[in-house]
């Protein structure tokens, strides 16, 4: 259809008008800002906040060769992405495992997960422990609960770390898939420091490990030995993921512990155990079983790595221990 050059304004001028009247009876932020991204194809200030229609950051990869994004400070913009998920009144589960000494950093974990993890958000925390007892009380917030379930201790931190998987897989089947949407799986020696909220949702999401974002990929501690099945030959692999996250979809996090767990026990059945036991398994799967959303380090740091200027924000650390405290054998 063509119009003549004097209809052109008014009807732009009444396309305009109908979607603003729109945005602002419904969700005024996320339409407008939708709004005028799509229009003037610029990033727009709007009550004293930036609004990002693409990407700011050149100085690091944002999407992934499957076009999944990684997610870095300045790729979204947190207020547009609340309004779009804290409407669907989502539940997030959340297991943490906290076996003899590793109680210790409950308190922590949960005292600054409340300041900064999924704040809003309907949260079930799941804590697997071998001393209920030491289970510190912290103040939730509203929608915010925490269950403690007692599984066995154990004598190897191999096995605690590997058995997670097995674990995990259970009590998803016995709850949580009834009790979640979506499903977070941290090590409980860490801390939250910075915002992590629905930005980091998706249906398999991972995340990339502190240690190796600056690295190539034959120098990823990947298993490589063909025996196992966590092997990864030398000129295969995306990215080398941490152990201390994994997120989704609560079914396809199942999906993902359940193969793991009996991939580590056919190893364990032909007396192997995997370089870094369910980590190397977790790399395995998510070489081909692509991540949907992959988390920048800044969702998994370490408090004894000095900050590298990529890193704008800090958002989880793992804290500094002394391993031979802590764990139950070296
Ligand atoms: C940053 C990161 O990616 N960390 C991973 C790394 O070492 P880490 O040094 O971070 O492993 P870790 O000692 O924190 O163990 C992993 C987790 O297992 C639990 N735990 C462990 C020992 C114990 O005595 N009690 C206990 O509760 C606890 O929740 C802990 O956070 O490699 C491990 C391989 O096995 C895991 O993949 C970790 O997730
Ligand atoms: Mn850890």
């Amino acid at each position: 259809m063509r119009f003549s050059s004097n209809v052109k304004p008014y009807v732009l001028l009444l396309i305009v008008g109908t979607i603003l009247l729109l945005g602002y009876v419904n969700h005024f932020d996320i339409t407008s800002s939708l709004f005028l991204c799509l229009v003037l194809n610029q990033d727009t200030t709007q009550s004293g906040r930036t609004l990002f229609c693409s990407s700011r950051r050149t100085d690091v990869v944002s999407v992934t060769p499957w076009l999944a994004p990684i997610v870095w400070e300045g790729t979204f913009d947190p207020v547009l992405v609340d309004n779009i998920y804290k409407p669907m009144n989502l539940t997030i589960a959340t297991t943490v495992f906290a076996i003899g000494k590793y109680v210790r950093f409950l308190q922590d974990f949960l005292d600054t997960a409340e300041k900064h993890f999924m704040v809003g958000f309907n949260m079930r925390y799941y804590v697997f422990t071998d001393r209920p007892h030491d289970v510190p009380s912290v103040n939730l917030t509203r929608g915010r609960h925490l269950s403690v379930i007692q599984v066995p201790g154990s004598n190897r931190w191999q096995e605690i770390s590997a058995r997670r998987m097995e674990i995990i897989q259970t009590t998803i089947e016995r709850q949580i898939r009834r009790e979640a949407d979506y499903i977070f799986c941290l090590d409980v020696d860490s801390k939250f420091h910075a915002r992590w909220g629905p930005e980091s949702l998706g249906r398999l999401v991972a995340v990339i490990h502190p240690g190796y974002y600056e690295q190539t990929r034959d120098r990823f501690p990947y298993e490589r030995r063909p025996a196992s099945t966590a092997y990864i030959p030398m000129d295969e692999g995306d990215y080398y993921y941490g152990g201390a996250m994994i997120g989704g979809f609560v079914e396809d996090v199942y999906t993902l512990t359940k193969v793991c767990q009996t991939r580590f026990e056919e190893d364990a059945g032909n007396s192997i155990e995997a370089a870094w036991q369910e980590e190397s398994h977790l790399n395995r799967y998510l070489l081909y079983n692509k991540p949907s959303k992959v988390l920048s380090p800044e969702y998994l740091w370490q408090d004894f790595k000095a900050k590298t200027k990529e890193v704008k924000v800090i958002r989880f650390s793992g804290v500094i221990k002394n391993y031979a405290d802590v764990r139950p054998n070296v």
